[in-house]
């Protein structure tokens, strides 16, 4: 099949979309890639979502309006792609693998009580996607785990596995979006994966907050300070280091911690430094628990450019850490063609949760599909 893959990271910066040809098993062909990047006004309004998903009406005004600007801009994402997959001789593709934007995320955590149920919110319009572009689509891929009682995330895995079939394991990919999540591939065929602990997401928000910008560019904040021991210390005890996976994080987990632990109160130096030394812990403190160690670290997503954060990963960890481009893939682009793939198995009904990645209690099928393409 040749499919447009589309992701709203929880970075809320923009929407990613790329052509693959994919049976949703084996990776062929990686066609054209965009990113669209979200006007300051959408992006303002996407933020304030999340501190309201918890308590907005699925029929809010607001919520609508977002829900179609959103949608607007894949479709012009998926517009493009189809535009550069024909100047590129390449098909016109056939199904959009359409992730929304995660507003809200509450799986099922140790200590819940026994009849609570988990609860993942993705938004988008599938159906003004379907019309907008003339393509199906497959959408609402977290739900069906959420309910089964998984995770929801990470969705990623299985795509990884099949791009990295011919790389040396065991390996790691880290994807550094608005929050972290890794994937480790054994030598034997086995994965596991979960989300590590918050990436850029707190640090754009501080690099807003302390300084009116939308993130640290090139971490040129967090290169001019220091970690604050202290702060990361009260940090480093946060129950979700030591919790075995499977396990993921909404976008705003980790927001109060930050600030019980006293981050709001360093200097924007400082206090990006220690963001990021924390982003480091995390990730770390993942590791340990991997099976086996990974020969390496392939690094993706918006974070990989951070060179304070590379370099506190390179520091933290003690394999090599370097960006996925170094396997010839694509950083920028990877969990859009990820969500292409898993689009895909959504249409052959392939399983695209493991009891290794979300928790699922069984390998599981997910996602819907909308339009008479297929
Ligand atoms: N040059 C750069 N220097 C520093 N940080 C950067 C740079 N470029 C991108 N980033 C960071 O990467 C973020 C975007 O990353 P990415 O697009 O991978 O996130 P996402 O896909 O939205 O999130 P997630 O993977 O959690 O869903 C930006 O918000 C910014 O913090
Ligand atoms: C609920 C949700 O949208 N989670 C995202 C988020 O962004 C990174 C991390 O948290 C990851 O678990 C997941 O996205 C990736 C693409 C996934 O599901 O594999």
């Amino acid at each position: 099949m040749r499919i447009i893959g589309l992701m709203s990271g929880t970075s809320l910066d923009g929407v990613d979309a790329a052509w693959v040809e994919t049976d949703g098993e084996r990776v062929g062909l990686l066609g054209p890639t965009v990113t669209l990047p979200y006007d300051p006004a959408l992006r303002r309004d996407l933020r304030r979502l999340l501190e309201m998903a918890p308590t907005i009406s699925p029929e809010d005004p607001f919520l609508l309006d977002c829900t179609a600007r959103l949608t607007e801009r894949h479709a012009a994402a998926v517009l493009r792609v189809q535009q550069e997959a024909a100047r590129a001789g390449l098909p016109e593709a056939e199904l959009a693998g359409f992730h929304g934007q995660t507003i809200l995320h509450r799986p099922l955590r140790p200590g819940d009580s026994r009849n609570a149920r988990g609860h993942t919110w993705q938004i988008g319009d599938a159906r003004a996607l379907a019309r907008a572009t003339g393509l199906s689509v497959a959408f609402d891929f977290r739900s069906a785990d959420v309910a089964a009682g998984g995770q929801g995330a990470p969705l990623v895995p299985i795509a990884h596995a099949a791009l990295a079939h011919a790389l040396p394991k065991p390996l790691a990919v880290l994807n550094l979006g608005g929050v972290a999540n890794v994937t480790w591939l054994g030598a034997d065929g086995r994965m596991q994966a979960f989300d590590t602990g918050p990436a850029n997401g707190p640090l754009d928000d501080w690099a807003k907050r302390s300084l009116g910008r939308d993130y640290d560019k090139d971490g040129n904040l967090a290169l001019a300070g220091q970690a604050d021991g202290a702060v990361l210390g009260r940090l480093m005890a946060h129950p979700y280091l030591a919790l075995s996976p499977p396990k993921s994080l909404d976008r705003l987990d980790f927001d109060r911690a930050l600030r019980d632990a006293g981050a709001h109160l360093l200097s924007p130096q400082d206090g990006a430094a220690t963001l990021v030394a924390f982003c480091a812990v995390c990730v770390a403190a993942a590791a340990r628990h991997f099976p086996e160690p990974p020969m390496q670290w392939l690094v993706a997503g918006g974070g990989r450019r951070n060179p304070a954060m590379m370099r506190a990963l390179s520091a933290t960890l003690s394999e090599l850490v370097r960006p996925v481009e170094v396997a010839g893939w694509n950083g920028d682009a990877l969990e859009a063609q990820c969500f292409a793939v898993l689009a895909a198995r959504t249409a052959r009904g392939l399983p695209i949760s493991f009891p290794e990645t979300t928790g699922a209690p069984r390998p599981m099928p997910g996602g819907q599909v909308l339009g008479g393409l297929l």
